[in-house]
């Protein structure tokens, strides 16, 4: 096992300092984590580890707290699991703004290449949740790549296809099915030695189904974690990154299921670019888009160049987040 081939490059490396060094730090990857323990990948292989005592004060748990995906520094320990010291500053990001008071911001997938946005061509297919997804896949840094999902399933699949494509200029679509292997190979450009892919896609779109396509065997045995609960019951807890025989990582963790609490704030401005480029057209700097003279939302909404269901939902995300990060900021 070598770090360096699960994408481990000079961006993390350089953050490492001497008296890391000095104190015998060595860098890990996260590929599972639960609530106290993680499972990760050093250059020595795959172990255990738990966060270092201090961690837990920390005022900023929520935010520090590492995730899948996450690089971290850590301490080898023979007797137990290896003690994480520190995570590493990420390149990308899924972050959600929880408005549960006291629960604050969570990271649920990092370093990731490419974000996978999955829909389903049959009944799943919605273009408003798209456009969601896509406002959060920019947020986070990631490169996002719409697949369609369940191709076999729908005889013409074309308008949905020009749909897409509306809401999403210049973002690569590939229709496929997992069950005939359709569309697959156009993948391949993604699924590059060192790549890591997160899937957003909600339940039952086909998320296993790919993976095990792409798979066929190739995925790397990865030992199970059994823990104890409280009640002293062994659990058996689900695998959430991936790690394909070349070198490609996906991560498929329950926390990119759901919806609506993601923070878009400034992924907004790249998911609606059309919107906010007609806003900065409006006659007034302060234009509310209601019934100001020379509005151009009002008037592309009138000629038709804005669709009054994305203008809908345009105005839905910005509300709520705007109520999100206030409930933040009171917390
Ligand atoms: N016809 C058809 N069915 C598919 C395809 N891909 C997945 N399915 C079916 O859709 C259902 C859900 O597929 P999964 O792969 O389990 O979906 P998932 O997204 O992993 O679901 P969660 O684990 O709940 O998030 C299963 O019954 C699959 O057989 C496809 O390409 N064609
Ligand atoms: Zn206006």
């Amino acid at each position: 096992m070598n770090l360096k081939n699960c994408g481990f490059d000079n961006y993390y490396q350089q953050q490492i300092t001497r008296e890391d060094i000095r104190i015998g730090l060595v860098p890990g990857r996260i590929i599972e984590s639960h609530r106290e323990l993680y499972r990760i990948i050093t250059d020595e292989g795959e172990t255990t580890a738990r966060l270092k005592g201090s961690y837990f004060y920390s005022g900023e748990k929520s935010i520090l707290y590492p995730t899948v995906g996450d690089y971290v520094l850590v301490k080898s320990n023979t007797l137990g699991d290896d003690i994480i010291y520190s995570v590493l500053a990420r390149k990308t990001f899924f972050s959600r703004l929880n408005p549960t008071p006291g629960i604050g911001e969570q990271i649920v997938a990092a370093n990731f290449d490419y974000v996978f946005i999955m829909t389903s061509l049959n009944y799943d297919f919605n273009i408003r949740r798209l456009e969601r997804y896509l406002a959060a896949a920019w947020q986070s840094g990631g490169s996002p790549v719409i697949i369609l999902t369940k191709a076999d399933l729908v005889h013409d699949y074309n308008s949905q296809i020009a749909e897409v494509l509306e809401i999403a200029p210049g973002v690569p679509v590939i229709p496929i099915s997992s069950h005939t292997g359709y569309g697959l190979e156009e993948l391949n450009k993604y699924l590059q030695p060192s790549k890591t892919i997160v899937f957003l896609g909600s339940s039952g779109i086909g998320k296993s189904s790919l993976v095990n396509a792409l798979t066929n065997d190739l995925i790397m045995p990865v030992k199970e974690i059994r823990k104890e609960d409280s009640r002293g019951r062994h659990t058996t807890t689900h695998r959430q990154m991936i790690r394909l025989k070349n070198d490609v990582f996906i991560i498929d963790t329950p926390g990119m299921r759901e919806l609506g609490m993601w923070d878009v704030t400034s992924g907004i401005q790249e998911a609606f670019a059309d919107i906010e480029n007609l806003a900065e057209q409006c006659k007034f700097t302060n234009c509310s888009h209601q019934k100001e003279p020379g509005c151009a939302i009002q008037e592309a909404l009138t000629n038709g160049n804005l669709d009054i269901k994305r203008w809908k939902s345009y105005c839905k995300l910005k509300k709520e987040t705007q109520y999100k990060k206030r409930k933040q900021l009171h917390k």
